[in-house]
């Protein structure tokens, strides 16, 4: 966390330079090369200025001329050549920067708490890691180069004005003050515009991703017009924001090209001044008319580097703010004993309103519980904080007697499975779904899928274990889908099994097949099982029921019924619909 804050205090030039580690050279080399390309935009003006000054005076010889002529063409061949290894460096360093804080920022969201990401929408983390890094390329490759290339000349040629004529070479900046502070008036009150600029397109993201993934249901409710409205003013708040910038921005831009533009204004007749006064030479007099005019409009292209540092500097604070979520390091090795007990746990997800108070639980190594409650009870809660997604306000969460904040996290997420409610299949093949980046052959990845019962179905793919998810991946079923999910669970062999009502997807044919999976997975482990239905308790040692915020009742089957109304309601209702016999019109009975 030290070093974090001590990154934090860095401006945001010093910290992408940071984060680009060692490709920063490149960078740095470009930038160079950009500043020596820069300086040598004085040579012609110099040179011409020699030439004048040296016909004036008569002593122009054709050797003088042509060393002249030479210095001039070669120092703007130099200038464009060096310019352009300059673009070269850029590019190199900003795309290998580019991909290094992608990498970075993809790091950190996996070390972070899950709650923390949970937070952001998918659309505000795309944002972050596809266009706002993105935008940083622009500002590496192309404006920072360009930033010392159009500084660097002014900044010679005011010097060598300086050793010319001091008063005149002084004058000259007057267009660079007036067309500063037009600069300053202009970005002064963009903040706020900027931030508009972001957020509109991160809820268009938002919008864009809700929209597409959620395609299916919108047709199913014909909600076609409605989701495309939501879609469309995304779009034009985007629109609006952006047309608004430009209005705001378009006439201070037109006085600052004006502005510093007319350089001739003032070089002509103060220069003409002073030299009829006598105090400058007829050929000092032609540089400042035209070198005095026309150097500070090489800094015209600086203004559109204003605008693109504005935006550069909101895209490195939201990169930055995903590299401050704290990340959980360091802690002890996994506990050798796999009970888990939850003491006197408080938690609250918005710190207003408490999802979970005064809550204790206790499950014995290789204990099998069930939880049960109303939906909106807690059970996801519970899980949540012993996978550690959530860190408890009060109280704790200990893990063979170890808590959990101890433990190191890695350690944590690597002896805890989970099947979730839902199977997220990647886009890649059935075995590298099942065996989510372990080194796991593909023998070992068929055992797995032969216990949860779903080898013989991925032999019959077309391509079996390599086939690929992808489009394949919305033909297989929901009960498919989750034995994958438990095959999944079976190859990581973790002493902790937490199953998120994971029969819930499940056909009757599935049922059977997912059953003895379930059955396969939970052997000789420690497993959390949150049962929405009652079903599922079958497998269970013990039933603790989440009510009121917290646990209320835990024992038996039979010890729970005994004491706690709102199970023996619950067995009581299941029962009933268990035995419940439909009559089909014209057909037999049907008991479930
Ligand atoms: N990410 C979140 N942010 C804010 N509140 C949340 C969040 N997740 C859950 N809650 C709230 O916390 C309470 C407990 O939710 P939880 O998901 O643990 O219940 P549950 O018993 O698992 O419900 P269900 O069976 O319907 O999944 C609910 O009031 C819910 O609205």
């Amino acid at each position: 966390m030290k070093k974090m804050k001590k990154i934090k205090k860095k401006n945001p030039l010093a910290l992408l330079l940071h984060w680009a580690g060692r490709d920063r050279y490149w960078l740095i080399l470009s930038m160079m090369l950009s500043m020596i390309s820069g300086v040598c935009v004085i040579i012609p003006y110099l040179g011409i200025y020699r030439l004048i000054d040296a016909i004036f005076a008569g002593t122009g010889s054709p050797e003088f001329i042509w060393q002249n002529a030479f210095m001039i063409v070669a120092s703007i061949l130099i200038r464009f050549v060096l310019f352009g290894l300059s673009g070269i460096a850029s590019h190199k360093g900003a795309y290998n920067a580019l991909f290094r804080v992608r990498c970075m920022v993809v790091d950190r969201m996996s070390k972070v708490p899950l709650g923390a990401l949970n937070e952001r929408s998918t659309g505000e983390l795309k944002t972050v890691i596809n266009e706002d890094i993105e935008k940083l390329e622009l500002f590496l490759a192309h404006n920072l180069p360009d930033l010392v290339h159009y500084m660097c000349g002014p900044v010679v040629i005011f010097i060598y004005l300086l050793t010319v004529n001091i008063p005149l070479a002084l004058i000259s900046l007057i267009p660079l003050v007036l067309a500063a502070a037009v600069m300053a008036i202009m970005f002064g009150n963009t903040d706020a515009m900027m931030d508009r600029a972001n957020r509109s397109i991160t809820n268009l993201n938002s919008v864009m991703i809700e929209y597409v993934s959620g395609m299916k249901l919108i047709k199913a409710y014909n909600m076609g017009s409605k989701s495309f409205q939501k879609y469309a003013g995304a779009i034009k708040e985007e629109n609006d924001v952006w047309n608004e910038m430009s209005r705001k921005m378009g006439p201070p831009y037109a006085a600052f090209i004006l502005i510093i533009e007319c350089g001739m204004l003032l070089m002509v007749p103060l220069g003409g001044m002073f030299f009829l006064k006598g105090s400058l030479t007829a050929s000092a007099f032609l540089l400042f008319a035209y070198v005095g005019s026309l150097y500070l409009t090489e800094i015209r292209p600086l203004q559109e580097l204003g605008s693109a540092f504005a935006e550069v500097l909101s895209k490195v604070a939201k990169i930055e703010e995903i590299m401050n979520i704290p990340v959980m390091e360091g802690g002890t090795d996994f506990p050798p004993q796999h009970d888990i007990e939850l003491r006197n746990v408080q938690f609250s997800y918005d710190g207003v309103t408490n999802a979970l108070e005064n809550c204790h639980l206790r499950i014995n190594n290789k204990e099998k519980i069930a939880l049960v409650g109303l939906s909106g009870a807690g059970k996801s809660t519970v899980i949540s904080l012993i996978s550690r997604f959530y860190d408890v306000q009060g109280g704790e969460v200990l893990i063979g007697g170890t808590n959990v904040k101890a433990i190191n996290y890695e350690a944590l997420l690597k002896n805890i499975a989970i099947v979730f409610q839902k199977t997220f299949l990647t886009r890649d093949t059935v075995f590298e779904n099942i065996r989510m980046g372990s080194q796991a052959s593909l023998e070992e990845v068929r055992a797995a899928a032969k216990q949860a019962q779903i080898d013989e179905f991925i032999m019959s793919l077309p391509d079996g274990y390599d086939t690929k998810v992808g489009g394949f991946g919305a033909r297989f079923s929901g009960g498919e889908k989750q034995r994958i999910a438990i095959a999944r669970a079976i190859l990581k062999n973790a002493p902790i099994l937490i199953l998120d009502e994971a029969t819930s997807a499940a056909d009757p044919e599935n049922q059977v097949e997912i059953d003895k999976a379930i059955h396969n997975l939970c052997r000789d482990k420690t497993v959390i099982i949150v049962a929405h239905r009652l079903a599922a308790l079958k497998i269970c040692d013990r039933v603790a029921v989440v009510e009121n915020q917290t646990i209320t009742c835990v024992g038996t089957h039979e010890e729970v019924r005994q004491k706690n109304k709102y199970y023996n309601q619950a067995w009581t209702d299941y029962e009933k619909a268990r035995h419940i016999t439909y009559q089909l019109k014209g057909g037999a009975a049907h008991a479930h």
